[in-house]
């Protein structure tokens, strides 16, 4: 039997899809107008449970376009930003420019970023005062490698990562911060963390924030699950109390599964 879980959410739940490197500028307009259609089509509340997508940066001009021409409920983001407003910097992209593409959100040091082009936390830092400073939310990623983790060691490097990469940031700012928890050891594998494990992380990221602020920027802030979310696992993790939303990687590349993830209040089983 499924029901609705109407009343639950302190906060309004969002369900981010980051395509990574995939999609080219065409594919991009074609998944997200299957996707709106998909979502429209079982008249989904956009209100009640906000979309956003991330794609390539080549595909942010004609996400705008399509969004703004169409009215669409969606939102959408850049995957990375650079520190620096404009210069000599080849090859990256400045938060200036995302937030002239409309972007609402960017991406910073998701474990891709962290790993494969070795972005600390000093650099982090410089990375969410960007997005700040040109209008931008960040969804800065956090989480544990499987060393970590099997070290039982991964609330306490998380957390880490956490007061190093909000040192510079105010209680004002941070009540407009996005935060997912991606365990490194769960993305792209297949291997899920529980829900019991989501909620034990974003409790204790929702404890640290009312540490470093308070407890009304706390209640403020939204905690997103992300690593090998499916349609079959989306609602479960979602019941849990501190987990506001996912952030989805492979299977957002397919319209029908990730609408059926937005979706997921009609997956929940009424107890
Ligand atoms: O940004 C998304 C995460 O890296 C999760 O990716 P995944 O759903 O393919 O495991």
């Amino acid at each position: 039997m499924t029901t609705s879980t109407n009343g639950k959410f302190d906060r309004t739940p969002l369900i981010a899809g980051n395509w990574k490197m995939n999609m080219d500028h065409v594919q991009g307009i074609t998944l997200l107008q299957k996707l709106v259609w998909t979502l429209e089509d079982a008249k989904h509340n956009f209100e009640r449970v906000e979309v956003a997508v991330f794609p390539p940066f080549t595909d942010l001009r004609g996400v705008q376009t399509l969004v703004a021409g169409d009215d669409l409920p969606v939102a959408y983001g850049g995957q990375d930003l650079s520190p620096h407003d404009s210069g000599a910097y080849t090859g990256d992209i400045s938060g200036q420019f995302l937030a002239r593409l409309g972007c609402r959100y960017v991406l910073v040091g998701h474990s891709e970023r962290r790993t494969i082009h070795g972005e600390d936390d000093a650099l982090l830092s410089t990375k969410m005062a960007a997005a700040y400073r040109h209008g931008l939310v960040p969804v800065l990623c956090v989480g544990e490698g499987l060393e970590v983790r099997t070290a039982g060691t991964h609330v306490a490097h998380t957390l880490a990562q956490l007061r190093a990469n909000l040192e510079d940031v105010t209680a004002e700012q941070a009540a407009r911060l996005v935060i997912a928890y991606e365990p490194v050891w769960a993305i792209g594998t297949g291997e899920v963390a529980g829900p019991a494990d989501a909620q034990e992380m974003c409790a204790a990221i929702r404890a640290e924030l009312e540490a470093l602020y308070d407890a009304g920027t706390a209640a403020a802030v939204r905690l997103l699950y992300g690593g090998s979310v499916k349609a079959g696992n989306a609602a479960a993790i979602l019941r849990e109390r501190d987990v506001d939303g996912l952030l989805v990687g492979g299977a957002s590349l397919d319209a029908a599964e990730f609408a059926s993830i937005v979706r997921f209040e009609h997956h929940l089983v009424t107890e």
